[in-house]
């Protein structure tokens, strides 16, 4: 049963992603925090509407503890507008905490890395998050936009939850793409910018790209412009991580990043590692 925007008030707005506005919002009857995330569909054609409408069902049949939770959609017909109401996850992104570290360490700070057993920690629940996804009873979902900014904390270096992928998808019209690529594609994998088919191995190729930035403070590729990067990214060249981090970590970040897709580990995979998944006994 859909909501109306009179249940709740709006807090703030929080930034503009890829689909619209985003806002806080409190829900009046009991004063619970949620963001909800504008979707102007007023110029989208027929067949957009259409995937707009199967990916928000989808998005609302995904409870999964390591996927940010969908709570309620409300349609305002005067402004074609909808609201998705979700989880407000109140740590903020991995992105802002990438960007902390980097200053800490600009000011030449100590403690400025993270934690490899954070780093882990994140490493496991994205990969219970992308098994989810690509094992789901309705067909297989793919990420298709894994990066810090879409990957959210519950708190402080707390639990972290996998946010905003189908909405990038089902804005593919022209003007979408636009928001939607905005900035520089650093996870780009190989095979997307050979403009090959996109599958789960893309997906893992992204979150080898997003743990390798949580240790190194910066993506394993990086260039001045797309061109440079296309080239550094076929040619699969990237410096090891901080000696601080295991070898076995690096190893793996490294299988994950393999130019060619079938090389890579699968998601199921590497959920078998016992140094990524606490309930994998260690092999003696
Ligand atoms: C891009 N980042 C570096 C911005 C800094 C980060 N600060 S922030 O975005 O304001 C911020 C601060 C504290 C808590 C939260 N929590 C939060 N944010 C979401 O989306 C943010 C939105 C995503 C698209 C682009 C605009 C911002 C959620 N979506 C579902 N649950 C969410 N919970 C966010």
């Amino acid at each position: 049963m859909p909501g109306r925007q009179s249940d709740y008030t709006v807090v703030q707005q929080i930034g503009v992603g890829s689909f619209g506005t985003c806002c806080l919002v409190k829900r009046l009857a009991d004063g619970q925090k949620f963001v909800w995330k504008e979707v102007r569909y007023g110029n989208m054609r027929e067949a957009e509407k259409e995937s707009l409408v199967r990916e928000v069902n989808l998005l609302r049949d995904l409870r999964h503890p390591h996927i940010v939770r969908y709570i309620d959609r409300i349609v305002s017909k005067s402004s074609s507008t909808l609201y998705l109401v979700m989880e407000y996850c109140a740590g903020g992104d991995l992105a802002q905490l990438i960007q902390d570290r980097k200053q800490k360490r600009l000011a030449g700070r100590l403690n400025s890395m993270v934690p490899q057993e954070f780093v882990l920690k994140v490493f496991y629940q994205l990969l219970q998050a992308l098994k989810e996804l690509h094992l789901n009873q309705q067909g297989k979902i793919l990420h298709r936009d894994l990066k810090p900014a879409n990957v959210f904390l519950t708190s402080a270096m707390g639990d972290v939850k996998l946010g905003d992928f189908g909405l990038a998808r089902v804005l593919s019209s022209e003007v979408s793409m636009a928001i939607s690529y905005v900035g520089t594609p650093y996870y780009m994998s190989p095979e997307q910018v050979a403009k090959m088919r996109y599958n789960e191995s893309s997906d893992v190729w992204s979150l080898g790209c997003l743990i390798y930035e949580l240790c190194a403070l910066h993506p394993p590729f990086t260039a001045k412009d797309q061109k440079e990067l296309y080239g550094k990214i076929k040619k699969g060249e990237f410096r090891r991580i901080p000696h601080a981090y295991s070898d076995e970590l690096f190893t793996t970040l490294s299988s994950m990043l393999k130019q060619n897709p079938e090389q890579r580990p699968t998601v199921q995979s590497l959920l078998q590692m016992s140094f990524i998944n606490p309930s994998i006994m260690p092999k003696p």
